[in-house]
């Protein structure tokens, strides 16, 4: 990605499905390096605006830029090429596979190869080593081993981090990374998180445990009818009136 550019820059983005307005008039810039966290209430449009941008949804109005590409109207595997890494909401781990496998596919697939099970892994090999890079760089090593289906939320969803880390994303979009962890876990899952933007990705995060989003970001985008209804610091953010009133249900 280039330099200079905003890692990424949403440009009027509007989406209208049959007769509904799901998103409208969504401008947004994003600093490289920079954490922005989306919230809103639900149906807002944040899990929409993420399709958008990652090519999943393509809108009916604006453009979306990565690194100053226009890359509307890319396919989803091609914006993850252009450096674009995004886990769900619900968990996306082959759960009969052990965690360092479930990385080393992910690996396999950026690296080119045939993404097939069959295939030896040999320790030193490229997939088995960024593997075994990026499951340390979350902290799972000591769960190598272990089947993917039976680790607790919170290391399932570090493990889907791991997953990410392992296409080498430059931004990140994260969407509900706390969704089913337990209390005992979240802070161990915020290291991973503060780790994963201290190492210079741009990261866009959806989350509604709002207490560990707005102690991780820099700034906040909300969300409200499909539009955007503010975006600043945490606190001007909090403080603003709108946004008090969007989450209590009140007219905007
Ligand atoms: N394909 C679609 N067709 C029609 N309506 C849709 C479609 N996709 C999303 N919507 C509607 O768009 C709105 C935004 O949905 P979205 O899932 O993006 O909200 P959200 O802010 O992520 O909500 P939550 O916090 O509950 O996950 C909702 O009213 C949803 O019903």
């Amino acid at each position: 990605m280039s330099q200079d550019r905003p890692a990424l820059h949403l440009d009027g983005i509007g989406l209208q499905i049959g007769g509904a307005r799901i998103l409208q008039g969504v401008t947004l810039e994003v600093a490289r390096g920079e954490m922005v966290g989306v919230i809103g209430p639900n149906g807002a449009g944040k899990t929409t605006l993420f399709d958008v941008i990652s090519g999943v949804t393509t809108p009916t109005s604006g453009r979306v830029l990565l690194a100053g590409e226009d890359v509307t109207s890319r396919r989803v595997h091609q914006r993850a090429r252009t450096g674009l890494g995004r886990t769900f909401q619900t968990s996306s781990v082959f759960p009969g596979l052990d965690a360092r496998e479930n990385v080393r596919l992910a690996a396999q697939a950026k690296l080119g190869a045939a993404t097939s099970l069959w295939r030896f892994p040999r320790r030193g090999d490229d997939a088995t080593g960024v593997a075994d890079r990026c499951i340390a760089e979350v902290g799972l090593d000591h769960h190598a081993g272990t089947a993917a289906g039976v680790l607790s939320h919170g290391d399932k969803r570090k493990l889907e981090i791991a997953m990410l880390l392992a296409t080498e994303p430059e931004l990140v979009l994260l969407d509900e990374p706390m969704a089913g962890v337990g209390s005992g876990d979240v802070a161990g899952l915020v290291e991973v998180i503060r780790r994963l933007h201290g190492s210079g990705r741009t990261v866009l995060m959806v989350e509604h445990h709002m207490e560990v989003l707005l102690g991780l970001v820099d700034r906040v985008a909300v969300m409200h009818h499909g539009e955007l209804l503010a975006v600043g610091t945490p606190d001007a953010v909090m403080a603003d009136p709108a946004v008090q009133s969007a989450y209590l249900g009140e007219p905007v």
